[in-house]
C-alpha cells in the first residue's frame, strides 16, 4: 500500500506544483492520476521513488515513510516505466534489461535468463532480443521499457505516460497487455497519463488533477462517469459536450447509462 498523506512540493524557484495531496493506493491495485499538463502527475510519481523530494508531507509505503529510506535502494526495488522507454541506445534490448538486473547484484547468466523471461512476459518476439533499441518500432521499445520495470519483479510498478509517444492503435494494443499483466503480476500501479480514456481503461481508481495538484475527484471510472464532482469533471470526461458515447441498458428491471466500455453512467428513473 502507497500513502500519500498532505504531500506538497514547492521548487527551488518558487513554482508549487503540489499542496495537501492524500491519497490511498491499495496493494495489487492500479490508480491512475490524470491531468492536463502541468497539473502534477510527475511530481506526485516521482515523490514516491524520491526522484522528487516533497517539501511537506509524507508517503509511505506499507507504513514505512519513504524519507527513512536509501534513495538508491527505494529506486531499486520500485519499476519505473518512462514515456520513451529510456532505453540504451548502444546495447542489445536484453541488456538493456539485464542491466537492472546487474545493479541489483544480480550474476550475468542469471540476469540474462530473467531479463529474456520479463521480455517474453511482456509480448516481445525473442527474435528482438539482439536487437538495438533503434531497429525496433515505438510500441516494441515501450515493450522493453516495461519489461524493464518489471525486471527484478519489484511490488510497485510506477508508469509515466508510458504508452504517449505511440500511434493510437499501438497504444490500444499496449493497454490490452497492460491489462493483461495487471491481472496476471497484480503489482501496486501509479500510472500518469493524460488521456481521460486510458485512465478510465486502465484503472481501478482514477485521480482527476487540476492545475497545482488540486484534486478535482477520486473514484472508481464508474462513480467518476455516474457522479461528476462538478463541471470541471463534467467536461474533463466528456460527459459535457456529448463527446461520450453513451447507451442505455437494461439490467435488473432498471434502465442504466452505460458508456462505450459498458461502463455504468448513471441510471433512468
Ligand atoms: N524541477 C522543476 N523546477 C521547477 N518547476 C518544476 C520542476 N518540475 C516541474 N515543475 C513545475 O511543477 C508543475 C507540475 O509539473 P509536473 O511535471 O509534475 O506536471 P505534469 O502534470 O506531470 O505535467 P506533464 O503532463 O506536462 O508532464 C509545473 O508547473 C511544472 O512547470
Amino acid at each position: 500500500m502507497i500513502e500519500f498523506r498532505s504531500v506538497g512540493k514547492q521548487f527551488d524557484d518558487g513554482t508549487r506544483a503540489v499542496s495537501d495531496f492524500n491519497l490511498v493506493v491499495p496493494s495489487h491495485a492500479t490508480v491512475v492520476l490524470v491531468g492536463s499538463s502541468g497539473s502534477g502527475k510527475t511530481t506526485l510519481l516521482r515523490s514516491i521513488n524520491r526522484m522528487v523530494e516533497p517539501t511537506e508531507g509524507q508517503i509511505l509505503i506499507d507504513d514505512v515513510d519513504v524519507a527513512t529510506q536509501n534513495p538508491v535502494e527505494l529506486r531499486r526495488s520500485i519499476g519505473y516505466v518512462m514515456q520513451h522507454a529510456g532505453l540504451l541506445p548502444h546495447r542489445k534490448v536484453i541488456d538493456n534489461v539485464a542491466t537492472v538486473l546487474r545493479l541489483c547484484g544480480v550474476p550475468k547468466k542469471q540476469a540474462l535468463d530473467r531479463s529474456a523471461e520479463v521480455l517474453g512476459t511482456v509480448g516481445l518476439d525473442s527474435s528482438l532480443y539482439t536487437k538495438y533499441p533503434s531497429q525496433l518500432s515505438g510500441g516494441q521499445r515501450q515493450r522493453v521499457g516495461v519489461a524493464r520495470g518489471l525486471a527484478n519483479d519489484p511490488n510497485i510498478l510506477l508508469m509515466d505516460e508510458p504508452f504517449g509517444a505511440v500511434d493510437p492503435i499501438v497504444r490500444a494494443e499496449l493497454q490490452t497487455e497492460m491489462l493483461r499483466l495487471q491481472r496476471e503480476l497484480e503489482k501496486t500501479t501509479v500510472f500518469v497519463t493524460h488521456d481521460i480514456e486510458e485512465a478510465f481503461a486502465l484503472g481501478d481508481q482514477v485521480v482527476i488533477l487540476k492545475q497545482g495538484g488540486e484534486v478535482a475527484q477520486i473514484g472508481t471510472p464508474q462513480e467518476i462517469l455516474a457522479d461528476p464532482a462538478d463541471d470541471f469533471v463534467r467536461s474533463f470526461v466528456g460527459l459535457e459536450r456529448g463527446q461520450r458515447a453513451l447507451r442505455i441498458e437494461e439490467k435488473d428491471g432498471q434502465r442504466i447509462v452505460v458508456d462505450e466500455y459498458g461502463r455504468p453512467a448513471g441510471v433512468l428513473q
